[in-house]
């Protein structure tokens, strides 16, 4: 089975250690690890309710972190950094947003700005080239003048993920990116997080459910099952018919992709294994 080359040679760009996070003193992630790379994807995979979102927002300082510590490149903590410092280093797209009303679609993705300005207008002058290109790669360029309020589910998915390439951060989080999205979306959406990464250096973590999407896109895969990593490494590594089965509890078949050579997983169900793959 051919792998993508791993790429695991960048700068540490965050680094989560130990972290324990809950909600209203109950833990439900374990002292769970997790490194992203400048220049590398790194998927987070595993069932519903493993802690994926919590663990990434808990990286974006979106979550409190009962234990561990967060670090970002030059070895400072997430927790120490001034609220706009943090926010020019580290961005995240959840899984839902309060959709605002009567907003545009330009003057949404122009809110990613708002680390860079200072306390007066016309102060960053980046921001319109920025703003643009978010607009131009997400394809949302068209409904600049659209208020917000009116979008289907996967154009406005599309304007939150402009929203957050607009903040131009070395760190970008993504929960479930591919949400909402047809079929072209869904790949150019994973080929613009390969970009992010290949040609920007980005540092992408990225929650996705489709282990297929995250073997073609992803350097690394943190696999959680039960609120602990239970795996990290990449997909060929991870995925893995025994690591698969058991953590998602039904029966995952693994195998070499005839056209890429990626690894491929099939879960078989009592009629899912008549489908041809
Ligand atoms: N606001 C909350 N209050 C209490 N418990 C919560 C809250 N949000 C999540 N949880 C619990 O925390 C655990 C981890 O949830 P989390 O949303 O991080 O999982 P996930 O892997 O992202 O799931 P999914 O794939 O369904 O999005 C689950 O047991 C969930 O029920």
């Amino acid at each position: 089975m051919s792998e993508r080359t791993p790429f695991t040679g960048g700068e540490q760009s965050l680094r989560g250690s130990d972290l324990r996070l809950g909600y209203h003193g109950v833990t439900v992630v374990h002292d769970a690890a997790i490194t992203l790379r400048a220049g590398a994807v790194t998927a987070l995979v595993g069932p519903n309710g493993s802690g994926k979102s919590t663990l990434l927002r808990s990286l974006a300082r979106l979550h409190p972190i009962a234990a561990g510590t967060v670090h970002l490149a030059g070895g400072a903590t997430a927790a120490g950094l001034p609220a706009k410092e943090f926010a020019r280093r580290v961005t995240l797209l959840a899984q839902s947003r309060p959709v605002p009303s009567g907003v545009t679609v330009h003057d949404v993705v122009g809110y990613g700005r708002h680390p860079y300005r200072g306390r007066w207008r016309g102060e960053d002058p980046q921001g319109p080239a920025a703003i643009s290109r978010a607009m131009t790669v997400t394809g949302v360029a068209a409904m600049a003048d659209r208020p917000v309020d009116e979008l289907s589910g996967g154009e406005l998915q599309r304007v939150w993920l402009a929203t957050c390439l607009a903040q131009d951060t070395p760190v970008l989080l993504l929960d479930e990116p591919t949400t909402f999205l047809d079929l072209r979306y869904q790949v150019e959406i994973l080929d613009l997080i390969r970009d992010l990464a290949d040609d920007h250096d980005v540092a992408v973590g990225v929650v996705l459910h489709d282990l297929n999407h995250a073997a073609a896109v992803a350097d690394e895969v943190v696999l959680l099952h039960d609120g602990r990593v239970r795996a990290t490494g990449t997909p060929g590594q991870v995925f893995t018919e025994q690591a698969l089965t058991e953590t998602y509890g039904i029966r995952i078949e693994v195998s070499a992709d005839p056209v890429n050579g990626l690894v491929t997983t099939r879960p078989v169900g009592r009629h899912l294994t008549r489908i041809p793959v």
